[in-house]
């Protein structure tokens, strides 16, 4: 599963199968040659620290960014062979997303389901039980670039549902998001997955993650360190435990003396 060299051929059942995955920005290795599958039905975590590979693995992993070398299929299909077969069967929330922000809530998920195909009176439907879901409908008429962090992602992540796509990928869903909002998010993804869907989410909260997913890769250095079922990758311990014991990196508290109240000097 993480030998870079010898990957064994791409599970065709699995949501995710991804093979050899390599990207490099100028010097810099982002994803070093990563072979994963994310089994279709799982609700699954992907975590590492800060600069690890996540977001460019999941890049390459939904279209979005063409690897250097390896390939991703999505349920069976190539995505970079096939990108439009593929991407039907996905609803992507990205890192850092940009909307159309000019529009109100509602109009922006009128046109995420008419750019996917959906008929009218479909859209219209979805459109409403999405914003009830997201706790958004009084906020319909509103311009996306007058919503708050927390109400722009869940919007984002709205558009990327309202095709029912078989997997979904998140990027970092719940940050900036309120706890009740967090835990409406989480209800929905379950029911989601318990309907047969899979759903991929990079997080950085292992409680989180531990406590809501069935299985879970540490990523860290554009490699993966450890995946399996979440208690296989935790074997024993608390996720958070593991994360640090496989990533290392911990700091001596010496550090920033200056910082510290009795040695500053005013
Ligand atoms: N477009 C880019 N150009 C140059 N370097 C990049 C680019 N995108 C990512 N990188 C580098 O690749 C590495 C992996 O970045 P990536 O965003 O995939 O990490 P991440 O695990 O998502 O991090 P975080 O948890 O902080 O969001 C980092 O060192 C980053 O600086």
């Amino acid at each position: 599963m993480t030998d870079a060299y010898a990957p064994p051929p791409p599970d065709p059942s699995a949501a995710l199968s991804l093979r050899a995955l390599w990207k490099r920005f100028g010097e810099k290795t982002a994803v070093a040659g990563v072979s994963l599958d994310v089994p279709a039905g799982s609700f699954f975590g992907l975590v590492g620290p800060n600069g690890a590979g996540k977001t460019t693995l999941l890049s390459m992993a939904t279209g979005l960014l063409r690897p250097d070398a390896g390939t991703a299929h999505v349920l069976g299909t190539d995505l970079w062979a096939h990108p439009d077969d593929a991407r039907r069967r996905l609803g992507v929330l990205p890192d850092g997303v940009r909307l159309f922000d000019r529009l109100t809530g509602a109009q922006l998920l009128t046109y995420a389901g008419l750019l996917r195909g959906l008929d009218r009176a479909t859209v219209a439907e979805r459109t409403e039980d999405l914003l009830q879901a997201m706790d958004l409908a009084g906020d319909r008429d509103t311009f996306v670039v007058d919503y708050s962090a927390g109400m722009t992602k869940k919007i984002a992540l709205a558009s990327a549902m309202i095709h029912a796509p078989r997997v979904l990928v998140l990027d970092e869903p719940f940050e900036a998001v309120d706890p009740v909002s967090a835990a409406n998010i989480r209800d929905i993804l379950h029911a989601y997955v318990d309907d047969g869907g899979t759903v991929v989410v990079s997080s950085h909260v292992m409680d989180l993650v531990q406590r809501m997913c069935s299985h879970v890769a540490i990523i860290a250095g554009g490699r993966v360190l450890a995946a399996g079922t979440t208690d296989e990758v935790r074997a024993g311990q608390t996720l958070e435990d593991r994360f640090v014991e496989l990533v290392g990196g911990r700091k001596e508290s010496e550090g920033l003396a200056w910082l510290r109240s009795s040695s500053a000097s005013s």
